[in-house]
């Protein structure tokens, strides 16, 4: 049996540059993943399966959807005779939740079988495979803190930043992703001309990070603000915790996150916010 961990996508910083003729809009995000999240096993065999568990496999909506099931089939639509198998996922994530919860979950499955059928992680059929399952897939076939650029299909190099102590909340209201891109309401070849995006290194150290990312943004936080107006109350509740650094939206929202100087200001923030809104989930991450 083989097992990965598919930890939460999170957007630091998500400028939209302008929409594609082909109507997906052009990103350039800062992305860092948490530690934990979901985990998926796989016993690899001739046949593929799916079973799903835990707490927000209900949510995650029909089983031939999922897309798991969608990542190996675009696999072995690369790999002659791959070996496929029974995959199982146990589901901590929130779903649409805007920290791409499937998106890992894809991305794992595609390590598993790479781990299965001896194909390194740098096979550009894995890529493929990923950039053919979703826009946010790529981004999350090496989970370490790095820009995404395009739709999602251009990958930087990880940057090697150092864990920045976070807290991320979800206030329970599922976002589509397509509606908040909608709100946008760019027209395809539509240029936004927003500002560069501020330089990130590693040697800033995990204070200038956080001050570098504040000049930066998420585009889409006011459009997922209209279709989830509860995330207006999650980023006040993030901002007014003791010792926060930044508090923003990830991806299209509802989840946001929060940067503190050190994990134990992290974990106070999140025991004060547990208690006063005992329905969110709510966790301490040290995001890289
Ligand atoms: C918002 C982000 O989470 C930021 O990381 C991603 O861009 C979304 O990635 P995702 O959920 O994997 O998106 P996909 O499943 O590929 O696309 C869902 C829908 O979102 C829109 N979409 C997605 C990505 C993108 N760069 N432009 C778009 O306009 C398209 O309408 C698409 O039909
Ligand atoms: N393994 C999976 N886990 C969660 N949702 C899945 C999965 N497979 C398919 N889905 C479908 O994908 C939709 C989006 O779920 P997901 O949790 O990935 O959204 P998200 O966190 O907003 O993603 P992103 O940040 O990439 O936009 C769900 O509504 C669900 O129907």
């Amino acid at each position: 049996m083989l097992a990965t961990r598919a930890p939460a996508k999170i957007n630091l910083t998500l400028h939209i540059l302008g929409r594609r003729a082909d109507g997906y809009h052009e990103l350039e995000s800062l992305v860092a993943f948490s530690g934990a999240g979901d985990i998926l096993r796989l016993e690899p065999g001739d046949d593929l399966s799916l079973a799903v568990d835990g707490p927000t496999a209900a949510a995650a909506g029909p089983m031939g959807d999922n897309l798991v099931l969608r990542a190996a089939q675009r696999l072995a639509e690369r790999v002659p005779g791959l070996r496929l198998g029974a995959f199982h996922l146990t589901k901590y994530l929130p779903v649409a939740a805007g920290i791409g919860g499937g998106s890992s979950d894809a991305a794992a499955a595609l390590r598993l079988l790479a781990r299965a059928n001896d194909l390194s992680l740098d096979d550009p059929r894995l890529l493929e495979a990923a950039r053919a399952t979703g826009s946010d897939v790529p981004v999350c076939l090496s989970p370490r803190a790095r820009f995404m650029l395009g739709r999602g299909e251009t990958i930087g190099e990880p940057l090697g930043l150092p864990p920045l102590p976070a807290v991320l909340i979800n206030p329970g209201a599922p976002v589509e992703t397509r509606g908040v891109f909608a709100r946008l309401g760019l027209s395809p070849g539509e240029r936004t001309g927003a500002a560069p995006h501020p330089d990130i290194t590693a040697a800033l150290g995990a204070e200038g990070i956080a001050a570098a990312l504040r000049r930066g943004r998420n585009d889409m936080e006011d459009a997922a603000c209209v279709e989830a107006p509860v995330i207006v109350d999650a980023l006040a509740v993030l901002s007014a915790a003791k010792g926060c650094r930044l508090a923003r939206m990830s991806g299209s929202g509802a989840t946001c996150f929060a940067l503190f100087s050190t994990r134990h200001a992290a974990a106070r923030a999140a025991a004060v916010i547990r208690r006063q809104h005992s329905g969110w989930w709510v966790k301490t991450a040290a995001l890289r």
